[in-house]
């Protein structure tokens, strides 16, 4: 073997299976590792969490929030992770023993120090906020509203996460936080498709958010906001006492008010509740409200005949009449001499407008015309038929949802000027992506800077792309040290000498 030979021999890069091998395994390393990189990532992923009660009219829930700490401002990684329905009534029943109010809270904060991780319980928000219920309840009496949120406040202490506050929302701010988690959920406020109008039902007040494009001629019902470097003029109003616990008071009280001069065994024939329905109600379970206006002491402590006559069309001319539309200081209004300018575009409708609508299966795709129809023939329904086809539903849901469901149409027609094309652009919604449409999260992502006026500077590329760019700037970078090794390497070493 002469020297020429042995250097051949020496130097592996003269055989190009070798280079080939070695060129495949680093290759799969490369590959691997950026494997890797992506696998992993969820991971290393650092969340954070949030947490809102709402205190409404009917009951309380409390709603566990989660997104990724790396993307706070991207709009849409918040999203649900947890919700708990609190035992028993809302809040504002607690005022003759407001110690209890907090104590209701107890079980599902148990479940939420649970629910988040340990090491995260410390930098958690939590925020109560109290709708209509805890509103009337102040106007009626201060200082056990004061109470009760004190109550609740001393609770939410005791827990380890970072308490932020108690405190009666206003109905502006349930619905412009309505209407921002509906488009935030959505990810309305980032594609070009416009925004969604937000309609929400409560026990004791209901909501209409929407952009409506003309002036807002009352400052009440205005809301600016600055979102993603977008910005929207709301127009909001929030019905204190038209949630539909309470206009069934106003209603059974514009029923009752004829009678109560006249016979002291009130018998009250209602067509909103179904042939067969009888029950002795008392006249303070009406008369309770700030809302009702009507008091009447002689009838403390006494009751009435509630009976079911089922009769929808008289029904609906009942509710009707707890719309006042007789004067408008505006160039239109909804009704009670509220500003409202026309509907426009599509609406999600949640809370009850959900419930009541599923419940009674007419959904939008029903024409308005069908929809009536449909309500028409349940209202006329034996009560004793109803209670055997659905034995495991709450017989107080149960029996008022023939009421329930003409409010929301009448509410919608006559109260907001719906038209039956308005209608087919409304969608009843509960949760969008698995989050529960309400004010909950647009009050959270608010309270905690979430949704910045500007749109967040998004980087050149998405992970994936920026992994493959520098797995394949690396190879390049590989094939480039090999060519230039090969290259620079002949001229000095024997093996120029052999191609010579
Ligand atoms: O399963 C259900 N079927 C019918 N109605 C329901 C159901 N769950 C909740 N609701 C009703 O939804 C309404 C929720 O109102 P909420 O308690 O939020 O009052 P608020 O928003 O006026 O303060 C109440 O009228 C309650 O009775
Ligand atoms: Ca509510």
């Amino acid at each position: 073997m002469d020297e020429q030979q042995e250097m051949k021999v020496k130097n592996p890069w003269h055989r190009p299976h070798i280079f080939l091998v070695a060129f495949g395994i680093s290759v799969g390393i490369i590959i691997m590792v950026a494997i890797a990189v992506v696998q992993n990532k969820p991971l290393h992923q650092k969340y954070k969490y949030g947490i809102v009660l709402d205190a409404g009219s009917s009951h309380t829930s409390v709603y566990i929030y989660e997104w990724p700490a790396e993307k706070e401002n991207n709009t849409g990684m918040v999203r649900q992770k947890h919700a708990c329905s609190v035992k028993g009534k809302g809040i504002s029943s607690y005022s003759g023993t407001p110690e209890k109010a907090g104590e209701s809270l107890k079980e599902c904060m148990d479940e939420a120090k649970k629910t988040i991780p340990k090491q995260r319980h410390q930098e958690t928000p939590v925020y109560l906020g109290a709708t209509a219920g805890m509103r009337l309840l102040k106007m009626d009496n201060d200082i056990a509203s004061e109470k009760v949120l004190a109550s609740v406040e001393t609770s939410l202490q005791t827990y380890p996460f970072s308490y932020q506050g108690a405190r009666i929302i206003t109905g502006q701010e349930e619905g412009a936080f309505g209407w921002i988690t509906v488009n935030y959920l959505s990810e309305n406020f980032i594609t070009a498709s416009g925004t969604v109008g937000a309609l929400d039902l409560g026990g004791a007040s209901t909501q209409i958010t929407f952009v409506s494009g003309q002036e807002v001629e009352s400052l009440d019902n205005s809301i600016d906001f600055r979102l993603y470097g977008n910005d929207y003029r709301l127009y909001t109003h929030s019905f204190l006492c038209y949630g539909k616990d309470q206009v069934l008071k106003l209603s059974l009280e514009q029923q009752i008010k004829p009678k109560l001069d006249v016979t002291d065994n009130i018998i009250l024939e209602d067509p909103c509740f179904h042939p067969g329905y009888e029950m002795n109600k008392s006249f303070q379970s009406v008369f309770d409200s700030p809302c009702v206006k009507m008091v009447t002491h002689s009838k403390t402590g006494q009751t009435f005949k509630h009976k079911g006559i089922g009769d929808w069309k008289k029904c609906q001319e009942a509710i009707t009449k707890v719309f006042n539309t007789s004067y408008c200081r505006y160039s239109r209004c909804s009704f009670n001499d509220v500003f409202q300018p026309p509907v426009k575009g599509r609406f999600g409708a949640f809370s009850a407008y959900y419930f009541v609508m599923n419940f009674l299966n007419v959904t939008t795709d029903n024409s308005l015309d069908d929809a009536k129809k449909k309500l028409g023939s349940y209202c006329t329904t034996h009560w004793n038929t109803l209670k055997q086809k659905h034995p495991g539903v709450k017989e107080k849901y149960l029996s008022e949802y023939c009421f329930s469901g003409t409010y929301i149409i009448t509410l919608l027609e006559d109260g907001y000027k719906f038209t039956p094309e308005d209608w087919k652009n409304t969608n009843f919604i509960r949760t969008i992506k698995d989050s529960e449409a309400g004010w909950t999260l647009g009050y959270m992502l608010n309270l905690t800077n979430m949704i910045p006026a500007e749109a967040p500077d998004t980087p050149l590329l998405p992970f994936g792309g920026y992994v493959s760019l520098m797995l394949v700037l690396s190879l390049l970078i590989f094939v480039c040290l090999i060519l230039g090794y090969i290259f620079f390497r002949r001229p000095s070493g024997p093996a120029h000498k052999e191609i010579i």
